[in-house]
């Protein structure tokens, strides 16, 4: 079986404005089988673009081009539309930042998980809905019955997260990409919506991509982490050498305004845009 579940070569995101450079510029990586593999950068930096590109699911208005754009084998790009969507809907969980806006607010939580699980993987009702249950046990929900009938507006903020990772897990996907999870989360939320991507990488073997703007939450979690500044890779590192002294200054000077999490974070991060770097050569590992 091969060993790498995702692999990604000059991916290049360009938008329709002629004179701009492209947000995304030819960007490589790989992810392997049950690895948990972050992407941190700034804001704009392209995070977000990248995991859309990869999901195929680029806003309109935006083009992406790729040398290679490869999940568990197969093409995405010179895929049919039909094999990519069966594909992103059953292997590739996409987890994004705020679940409201990807939980249908006028629909029972149950009614949704049991829809996307029974279009996915061909279930009967009732199957569908004792999966629906042990998923929302997995991910740590209380009285997962009950939550089945209630609206997404009726759950916290850190349930609502997990009700949308459970829905991701419900197809057992090889791949999650989980864009800023946490963000909207207070701190106690976050580190365990976290160890909740920990715990299920463990269980069940499925690689994570991780994308955030915090360097240091993510090196609690992480194998590897890529570095994104201006839409280019910078450094593409082990965690343990990211503890032990990354190379490159950009993601030396992230890790020195790694922000405490009860402080403001965005300001910290301006401080570094606003340094030059030479980006010409990108540091690699
Ligand atoms: N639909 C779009 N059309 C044109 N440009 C876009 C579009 N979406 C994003 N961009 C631009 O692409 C760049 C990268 O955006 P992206 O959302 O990937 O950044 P990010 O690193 O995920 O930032 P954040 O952490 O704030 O989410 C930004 O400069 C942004 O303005």
């Amino acid at each position: 079986m091969n060993d790498v579940i995702l692999r990604v070569e000059d991916l290049t995101i360009s938008t329709s404005g002629r004179d701009d450079p492209p947000p995304v510029r030819g960007v490589d990586f790989t992810v392997r089988r049950g690895e948990i593999v972050g992407i941190v950068g700034e804001s704009g930096s392209g995070k977000t673009l990248t995991s859309l590109g990869i999901a195929r699911l680029l806003p309109h208005g935006l083009s992406l081009d790729a040398t290679t754009l490869e999940f568990d084998g197969h093409d995405l790009i010179g895929g049919s539309d039909r094999e990519l969507r069966r594909l992103l809907g059953t292997q590739m969980a996409m987890v994004f930042q705020d679940p409201m806006s990807s939980l249908n607010p006028a629909r029972k939580i149950g009614k949704q998980m049991v829809e996307a699980v029974r279009e996915h993987r061909g279930l009967s009702k009732s199957a569908a809905r004792e999966l629906a249950v042990r998923s929302l046990e997995d991910v740590y929900i209380t009285e997962p019955e009950k939550r089945l009938w209630q609206y997404p507006h009726e759950l916290s903020g850190g349930m609502r997260q997990r009700v949308m990772i459970a829905m991701g897990l419900m197809s057992e996907p090889s791949l999650i990409v989980a864009d800023e999870p946490t963000t909207a989360l207070d701190v106690t939320v976050q580190a365990q919506v976290m160890q909740l991507l920990c715990d299920l990488n463990d269980r069940s073997g499925s690689a994570v991509l991780l994308i955030s703007h915090n360097i240091s939450l993510l090196s609690e979690v992480c194998d590897r982490i890529i570095v994104m500044f201006r839409g280019r890779i910078v450094e593409d590192l082990t965690t343990s050498k990211l503890l032990a002294g990354p190379d490159h200054p950009y993601t030396q000077a992230l890790m020195r305004a790694v922000p405490d999490l009860a402080t403001d974070r965005t300001k910290a991060l301006e401080t570094i845009a606003d340094t030059e770097f030479d980006l010409e050569e990108p540091a690699r590992a």
